[in-house]
């Protein structure tokens, strides 16, 4: 049996909006396990944003338990989720978030840096990340002397650097052509294979296809989702 990573379990959130009470998630259970990738489909305001901010700790279910490696995340405390946050689970986003006043290099580094690491072994683990990613000769570039798609596998980079075993996509192909758009999804998922798991949230199929399986929702629900992916060649191959 794989290490589930990612397990929610009868989770809803429910937003009040004036008198209305809006169900973003309702009663949504699924796992992720290492060396697993899922995609996240539906509609707009169907509940993908809410589910993937629920799965980095950035909110908190209104019913239900989410947990991270077998950690329920409402059980911590504010500096607990924080050290979760930025020790075991890797954010990317569409707009890729880089600081603009660092290089790539110390853009990588930073949450080892803020992890505690010293600033020589950060440095030398982000070469070694930004090598994974096929960037290592961009390191000293600041993010604006970089292609859109040179600053997402960056970020991807910054998001699986040290133990990180969790990495959460949003849209990160958004902003891209389509043939970058797939580079991206390569590094993610080499990633995923080496042992991550991944959640990639996205309305393109096409990038869906990179995915071992799709969730789909719908109103908050969870209406339907795909088998594990079955040849080797399908998932080398990109497309369903
Ligand atoms: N802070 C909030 N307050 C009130 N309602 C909210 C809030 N955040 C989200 N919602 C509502 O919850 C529902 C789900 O929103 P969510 O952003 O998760 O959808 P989504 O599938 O990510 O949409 P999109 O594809 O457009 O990004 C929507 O009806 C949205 O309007």
């Amino acid at each position: 049996m794989s290490e589930v990573v990612l397990r929610f379990t009868d989770v809803s959130r429910t937003y009040q909006s004036g008198d209305t009470e809006v169900r973003a998630l309702d009663g949504v259970a699924f796992d992720v396990v290492a060396g697993e990738l899922v995609a996240v489909m539906g509609p707009s305001g169907s509940g993908k944003s809410t589910l993937l901010a629920l799965a980095g700790g950035l909110d908190t279910p209104t019913r239900g338990s989410v947990q991270v490696e077998g950690v329920e995340l409402a059980e911590l405390g504010a500096a607990g989720l924080a050290r979760l946050r930025r020790d075991r689970i890797g954010y990317v986003f569409q707009d890729y978030n880089l600081v603009t006043d660092l290089t790539a290099a110390e853009n990588v580094a930073l949450p080892r840096e803020l992890a505690g690491v010293p600033p020589r072994s950060a440095r030398r683990e982000a070469i070694a990340a930004l090598a994974e990613v096929g960037l290592s000769e961009l390191a000293q570039r600041f993010p604006d002397q970089l292609s859109g798609g040179q600053q997402q596998r960056i970020a991807i980079a910054r998001a699986l650097i040290g133990q990180r075993r969790l990495v959460l996509a949003d849209e990160p192909t958004g902003a891209l052509d389509s043939q970058t758009g797939e580079a991206v999804l390569e590094v993610l998922r080499a990633h995923v294979e080496a042992g991550a798991a991944g959640v990639l949230v996205t309305h393109e199929p096409r990038y869906a296809g990179w995915a071992d399986r799709a969730i789909f929702l719908r109103d908050g629900r969870l209406v339907d989702s795909t088998g594990p992916r079955s040849t080797p060649e399908q998932l080398l191959g990109g497309r369903p």
